[in-house]
């Protein structure tokens, strides 16, 4: 199996393939875990080498509670990947957050309920910080390359994290506004707090689909399928310019997430 990939992309609602991977090929790899959520694509793109994974699964089959996030994120660590980048379509839960901009998180939320998100078991004890649950140098080079595309971008947001399938009821989107938190997804933990019990980068690309249930019509799947497209285009364009901007070496901190957090 291939062993020294650098980069792994999982890819949100609406992106399915990256289309951008030169000598691409198909692996599927079990996991103590079970399967990942598809085969997963793995391929070279400006000379690093790259995986690709739709959380959803390429047809879209996976709803955001079944994900077996543990098995997407072992797999992506069997394989040596060390920085993960997660575009992912949100909710706004501010006027100002407009359907169509980007959304940086730099924070969440947990309302969750019933997800395995650890890896801490079978007498493994582990209390991971998640202070700051992302990489500081993945979120630098997203911000970056945003800016240069000139796209709209609101960096510092709380990602409100519930555990869907359903979209929230207008109480509980009011709850979460009164918390100041700027964006509303389904699937941005476990997954974020695996990859740091993984010692994995993880920085996640938010794109507005809707303005969630707060405002004037309350979102549908439909609404958000039909901002998806523009949006999947601009994060499409984000990928390729951002792959050259992370550096090849991690000056971060993520590798050593373990050091002070197992008992
Ligand atoms: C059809 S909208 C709900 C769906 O879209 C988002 O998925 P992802 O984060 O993978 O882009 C949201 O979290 C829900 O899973
Ligand atoms: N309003 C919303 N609530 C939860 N997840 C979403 N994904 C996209 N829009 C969403």
């Amino acid at each position: 199996m291939e062993k020294d990939i650098e980069i792994g992309i999982f890819g949100g609602t609406g992106i399915y393939d990256s289309g951008i991977l030169e000598d691409a090929k198909e692996i599927s790899i079990d996991t103590p875990y079970g399967k990942p959520s598809d085969s997963i694509t793995v391929g070279i793109f400006k000379g690093r080498k790259i995986a690709f994974l739709p959380r959803h699964g390429k047809k879209h089959t996976v709803p955001p509670h079944l994900i077996n996030y543990k098995a997407n994120i072992w797999a992506f660590k069997e394989l040596g990947i060390t920085r993960i980048i997660a575009p992912s379509a949100v909710g706004s839960l501010k006027e100002e957050i407009e359907p169509g901009h980007f959304a940086l998180p730099t924070q969440f939320l947990d309302f969750t309920k019933s997800r395995d998100g650890s890896f801490s078991e079978n007498g493994r004890v582990i209390h991971i910080s998640v202070a700051d649950p992302f990489c500081p140098e993945l979120q630098s080079s997203i911000l970056k390359v945003v800016k240069e595309q000139n796209f709209h971008i609101h960096k510092d947001c709380t990602y409100v994290c519930i555990e869907g399938p359903r979209f929230s009821t207008k109480a509980e989107s009011k709850f979460y506004r009164s918390t100041g938190a700027g964006i509303i997804g389904m699937t941005l933990v476990p997954e974020c707090q695996l990859a740091r019990e993984a010692q994995m980068c993880y920085a996640s690309i938010s794109t507005v689909t809707d303005y969630d249930v707060w405002a004037e019509k309350p979102v549908t799947a439909k609404e958000v399928l039909e901002t998806l497209s523009k949006n999947v285009e601009r994060t499409k364009k984000v990928l390729t310019d951002l792959i050259n901007q992370i550096p090849k070496t991690r000056s971060c901190t993520c590798a050593n997430a373990l050091k002070e957090a197992e008992f």
